[in-house]
């Protein structure tokens, strides 16, 4: 029986195309499609008992359904992209992604040509296992700041690994506690007693035969972290050097080389370029975050459209939660973002693509912006995807809590990705550095790229809105401009008050919260801008670009109606014309409520993905939570064990030794 047939028959876009826009492409989403269905129908990967399990069964179970993983990409041939989707439906962080995701990347891309002739095809088929090894207790986001060393020694051709203090230990990466065999390790170089910058080094850990560390490390995992299952299935390290010696050539020297002598060659690739593996993660982390909010927000949806609450007449039926305005105006957003994370994330990837083949070809031009892009948009919708999941959590009212609705153990594997790969206001930071030095340039650079708004600058600071009626908020152009205008005027504002300082860097950190406010409102352009690129293009299938629209338009007016105070203070705004884009916003959440569940559907999630009661696709929430209950193991028996030594005495008690 399918409880939300009615709800289907709403909608008035054709899903199947609904289905293929979200994935990109018809031959994206069947390959989606086949992995996503490869892995519901395997038993192995079964993922409801997760949260139950102890640390070390835990982590079995990921090493059992890793391996498996490995013999289906052998046996069944699958590329690359097949991989990637059969990784994203186990649904289980584990020490493979770092090997993949950053260890191999970072070869890729600052190894020499002999060196990713050694080490790539060895890491290709498995055969040895590596992380990423940046991160210290003492240090994370400075990473210039890092302590570990690589000293070379002349006399034989070696480096000498070591942690000088305890704070230099490194802490965090991912499938260095218990699995990796290799790592890069980040570590200021040193020669003839001169400090040259960090670089990476490649670096065994463990034995190929036994699997125990080498001499001279000490390797561990760090403890369990934050929820139940979760983020527990990685095996994140600790790590520290007692003068390990590796051969020279295991210096990563696409940047810099250091000879046989002991001297110190710099390529013409840029340093940046040490940074260039979270460049490719950053972006792979945006299209994660789609993925990520989609899910959170398939589950609230349908779960809105099955709980009724209140307003029942004549013994009616109450109404259901998704009709209240104000679950609407909660809801919707979410589900904006969530398409248009995806198509930023679209785009980003053909950006982050096009600045790899350049660098093949050792041009660099457009890594500073690749890099702003990423760090920013990073940033950006892993904070809003983790508070998306949360807000999600309570629009399911006491059910979302309960781990069988999904949201518990989604948020708790979640919320790291506003913390790894860059700590999100060291990244908009980074952000706010590109946009002042954009401003700073106006006078003798065009601006290109995302900040070819900038060019325009001086009539961004003197038009101000057009829009009369609520209707006028439904054009590109007005909706852009508005956001084009803010971000401009920050931007100019705020680069006008660091000029007042004698030293940058003093005015840089005196004026880091408005810096951030001007990044996040920079990055929030680049997302609407991008849905609304995406309308341009050709989306078949009907009434499916007219839905998505409507989801930009959302997107859009809620982040102004949401920051409404910067249009008013920037004077582009006045009061009337933003309370006329929040009487849109209520016209569209209309315009949005029947085709709401179509529009999850379109994601086209399987319930093993989802792993949710409240989102099953079929809404059959009350019996399967009722029967859910019952599977818990305190259900096991009437009496629970413990009841007879520690609750009976207590009820057997003489009254009158209790004085309370
Ligand atoms: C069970 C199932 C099993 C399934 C099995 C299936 C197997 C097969 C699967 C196959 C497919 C797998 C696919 C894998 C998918 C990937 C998954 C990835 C998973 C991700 C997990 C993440 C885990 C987390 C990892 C980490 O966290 S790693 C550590 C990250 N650390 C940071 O991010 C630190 C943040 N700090 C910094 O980035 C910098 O230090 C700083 C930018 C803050 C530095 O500031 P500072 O001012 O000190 O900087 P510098 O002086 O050094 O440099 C400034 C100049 O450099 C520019 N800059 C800075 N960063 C960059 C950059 N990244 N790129 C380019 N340029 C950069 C600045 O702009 C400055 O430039 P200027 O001088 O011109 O102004
Ligand atoms: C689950 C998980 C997996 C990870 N995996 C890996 C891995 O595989 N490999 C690896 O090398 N690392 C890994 N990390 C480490 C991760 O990259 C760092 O934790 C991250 O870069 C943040 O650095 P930090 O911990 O030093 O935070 P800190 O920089 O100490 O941040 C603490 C606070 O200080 C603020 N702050 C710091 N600097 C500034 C500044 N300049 N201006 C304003 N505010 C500032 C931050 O905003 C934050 O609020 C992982 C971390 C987690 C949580």
């Amino acid at each position: 029986m399918d409880y939300l047939s009615d709800e289907r028959k709403k909608s008035d876009f054709d899903v199947e195309a609904m289905k293929v826009a979200w994935a990109g492409s018809i031959q994206e989403f069947q390959l989606s499609d086949r992995m996503a269905k490869l892995v519901a129908n395997d038993p192995v990967f079964e993922k409801f008992t997760r949260p139950m399990l102890g640390r070390k069964e835990l982590l079995k179970n990921t090493l059992r359904k890793s391996a498996h993983a490995w013999k289906l990409i052998i046996d069944l041939r699958l590329s690359e992209e097949e991989a990637k989707w059969l990784r994203l439906y186990v649904d289980e962080p584990a020490y493979t992604d770092l090997h993949w995701g950053m260890f191999i990347p970072a070869i890729e891309g600052q190894g020499t040509e002999e060196q990713k002739k050694k080490w790539l095809p060895l890491a290709k088929k498995m055969q040895i296992i590596g992380c990423y090894a940046q991160t210290e207790l003492g240090h994370g986001s400075n990473v210039q700041g890092l302590e570990t060393t690589a000293t070379f020694d002349t006399r034989t051709d070696e480096f000498i690994m070591h942690s000088p203090t305890l704070t230099s230990s490194k802490w965090w990466p991912g499938g260095l506690g218990k699995l990796s065999t290799h790592a890069v390790v980040y570590a200021r170089l040193i020669v003839g007693g001169q400090f040259h910058g960090v670089h990476g080094f490649i670096v065994q850990l463990r034995s190929l035969e036994d699997h125990s560390p080498l001499p001279g490390i000490t390797v561990g995992d760090i403890g369990l972290k934050f929820g139940n299952g979760a983020y527990n299935t990685m095996d994140n390290g600790v790590l520290r050097f007692d003068h390990v010696r590796i051969p020279r050539n295991q210096m990563l020297m696409r940047v810099s080389q250091v000879t046989k002598e002991g001297k110190i060659m710099q390529s013409d690739v840029p340093r940046q370029l040490i940074y260039g593996t979270m460049v490719y993660v950053r972006q792979t982390i945006v299209a994660d975050a789609s993925k990520a909010l989609s899910r959170a927000v398939c589950i609230a949806t349908r779960y809105s459209a099955v709980r009724r609450q209140f307003g029942s007449r004549d013994g009616g039926p109450e109404t259901q939660v998704i009709d209240y305005k104000t679950q609407q105006s909660r809801l919707f957003p979410l589900l904006a973002s969530a398409y248009a994370f995806r198509f930023v994330s679209e785009w980003l990837k053909s950006l982050y693509l096009d600045v790899k083949q350049r660098l093949e070809a050792n041009e660099f031009s457009t890594l500073p912006e690749a890099h702003a892009c990423t760090a920013g948009l990073k940033s950006l919708t892993t904070t809003a995807t983790a508070d998306g999941i949360e807000e999600c959590r309570k629009l399911c009212g006491g059910h979302g809590y309960l781990v069988s609705s999904g949201l518990p153990e989604l948020f708790a594997v979640y919320i790291p990705a506003c913390t790894y790969e860059g700590d999100n206001v060291v990244l908009m930071l980074q952000v706010a550095r590109f946009l002042v030095k954009t401003v700073s340039e106006l006078g003798h650079k065009k601006p290109v790229g995302t900040t070819a708004y900038m060019g325009r600058v001086a009539s961004l600071m003197q038009k101000n809105s057009a829009v009369q009626t609520a209707e006028g908020w439904l054009n590109p152009g007005a909706v852009v401009e508005a956001f084009e205008s803010r971000a401009a005027r920050m931007a100019v504002r705020c680069a006008q008050e660091l000029a007042k300082f004698g030293n940058p860097e003093e005015g840089f950190a005196e004026l880091a919260v408005d810096l951030v406010e001007v990044a996040v409102s920079h990055c929030q352009l680049i997302v609407v801008t991008k849905f609304f690129e995406k309308l341009q293009q050709d989306i078949p299938g009907k009434g499916v670009k007219e839905s998505l629209e409507v989801l930009c338009y959302v997107y859009a007016l809620f982040l102004l109606h949401k920051h409404q105070g910067d249009f008013l203070a920037t004077g582009y705004l006045t009061p009337k014309q933003a309370s006329l884009a929040n009487a849109q916003l209520r016209t569209l959440y209309s315009k949005v409520r029947p085709n709401a569940i179509a529009l999850v559907d379109s994601f086209s999630y399987t319930d093993h993905y989802l792993g949710s009661i409240l989102g099953r696709y079929d809404g059959n929430v009350y019996p399967k939570l009722y029967e859910a209950a019952w599977e818990d193991p305190l259900n096991d028996s009437d009496v629970i064990d413990g009841f007879h030594q520690y609750v009976q005495p207590i009820l057997k008690q003489r009254l009158h030794s209790a004085k309370l």
